[in-house]
């Protein structure tokens, strides 16, 4: 399902240019503790999210950032450490850090293995992943590769079959160039809903569409508090989705070294929220394939997705909201505006 995705509140609403936000929040990453580096790369990944009305992911996350860092759950300074295990492998030990920074110290290694080999592996683990993920993959489409990444989250959802939560919510992210226009991207939860959005109406006070998650009993619910407050989300799709969050924690956690989304033990660090799990990627280079050039064969599948009527592929959604936000600017409402100043100390 496609969540809610408007503004915090309705209150009076200020726009600012992309620069200027992601300049406030690199302050407010630095007066919490972050590296430089960190807080630049941070503050362009949610700044990049507001940017693209992906609001679950966007400033809303920055009062969970801070909380995280001033509670000492995670490490704003770590500088993260490069592995080249292997011809088509790069490992990264994140030191307890946050995963973006990361994957931009690999990017360049798993850049070049993926050209020399066709395709190359990026296994991240101590890792603290806050984010939407579709900007861990967008730009290597952009340069012509294929990519694929997923991450595991906290326990909060209910795999299929079960009665109580145990996967999280463990989002896919998929990018892949096409030769007429901005790359294919999808990024979805493989819960029926991702936790941010429950957040957010459980907040503006709505319900919930049926089938998002069940309260502390195991009953369906539609009330968003009765998920966040003993209760838990379920899969998308029944088993389908089940099987998928399953793969994530293989995938992310398993094969990375990460946590599973049950494994970390928060309890010590009030305040904490973000995941200690892992992040894995798999960034696939198009021109060692067999036939026509794969930009031009993803290109006649759009056509054609659009020939039978398709309106919206994964993605346009953003693509318009960021082509409205770099034109008009970036909309808060005058609350988040001034927290987010108090939080960068203006
Ligand atoms: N870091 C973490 O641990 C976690 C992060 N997340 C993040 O939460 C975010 C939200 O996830 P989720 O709620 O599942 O996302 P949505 O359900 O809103 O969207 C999922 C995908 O489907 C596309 N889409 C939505 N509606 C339609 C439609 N009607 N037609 C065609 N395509 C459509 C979206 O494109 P478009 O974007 O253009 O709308 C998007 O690519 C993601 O960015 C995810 O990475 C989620 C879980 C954990
Ligand atoms: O929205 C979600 O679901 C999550 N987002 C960030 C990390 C935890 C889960």
């Amino acid at each position: 399902m496609s969540a809610p995705h408007e503004p915090l509140s309705s209150l009076a609403a200020s726009t600012l240019s992309l620069e200027a936000l992601t300049q406030l929040l690199e302050k407010v990453f630095l007066r919490h503790g972050t590296s430089a580096s960190v807080a630049r790369t941070l503050a362009a990944n949610c700044a990049g999210a507001e940017r693209d009305g992906a609001h679950s992911h966007g400033v809303f996350r920055i009062p969970g950032y801070v909380s995280t860092l001033n509670s000492g759950w995670v490490n704003g300074q770590a500088v993260p450490v490069v592995e080249d295990v292997a011809s088509g492998f790069v490992r990264v030990d994140a030191g307890n850090g946050f995963a973006q920074p990361a994957l931009a110290a690999a990017r360049s290694l798993l850049v070049e293995k993926a050209r020399n080999a066709g395709i190359a592996v990026l296994a991240i683990r101590n890792s603290h992943h806050f984010a939407a993920l579709w900007p861990d993959v967008e730009p290597f489409a952009e340069e012509g590769l294929v990519a694929l990444s997923v991450v595991n989250s906290m326990t909060c959802v209910v795999p299929h079959g079960a009665d109580r939560p145990l996967f999280g919510t463990n989002p896919i992210a998929f990018a892949a160039p096409r030769a007429g226009g901005a790359p294919i991207v999808f990024d979805l939860a493989t819960s029926a809903i991702a936790h941010g959005d429950v957040q957010i109406a459980a907040r503006k006070g709505e319900r919930l569409p049926a089938g998002m998650g069940v309260d502390g009993l195991g009953q369906a619910t539609q009330d968003p508090k009765a998920i966040l407050e003993g209760g838990a989300l379920l899969p998308f799709g029944g088993h389908k989705g089940s099987a998928l969050s399953m793969m994530v924690e293989l995938l992310a956690a398993a094969l990375t070294g990460g946590n599973f989304s049950f494994e970390f033990d928060w309890s010590n660090h009030p305040g904490a929220k973000t995941p200690w799990t892992g992040q894995l990627l798999i960034v696939i280079d198009p021109s060692k394939a067999a036939g026509q050039p794969f930009a031009e064969r993803s290109e006649e599948l759009v056509r054609q997705m659009h020939g039978v009527g398709l309106k919206r592929l994964p993605g346009d959604r953003r693509h318009l909201q960021r082509a409205r936000s770099m034109a008009e600017g970036i909309v808060l409402d005058e609350q988040t505006l001034v927290q987010l100043r108090a939080l960068a100390g203006e």
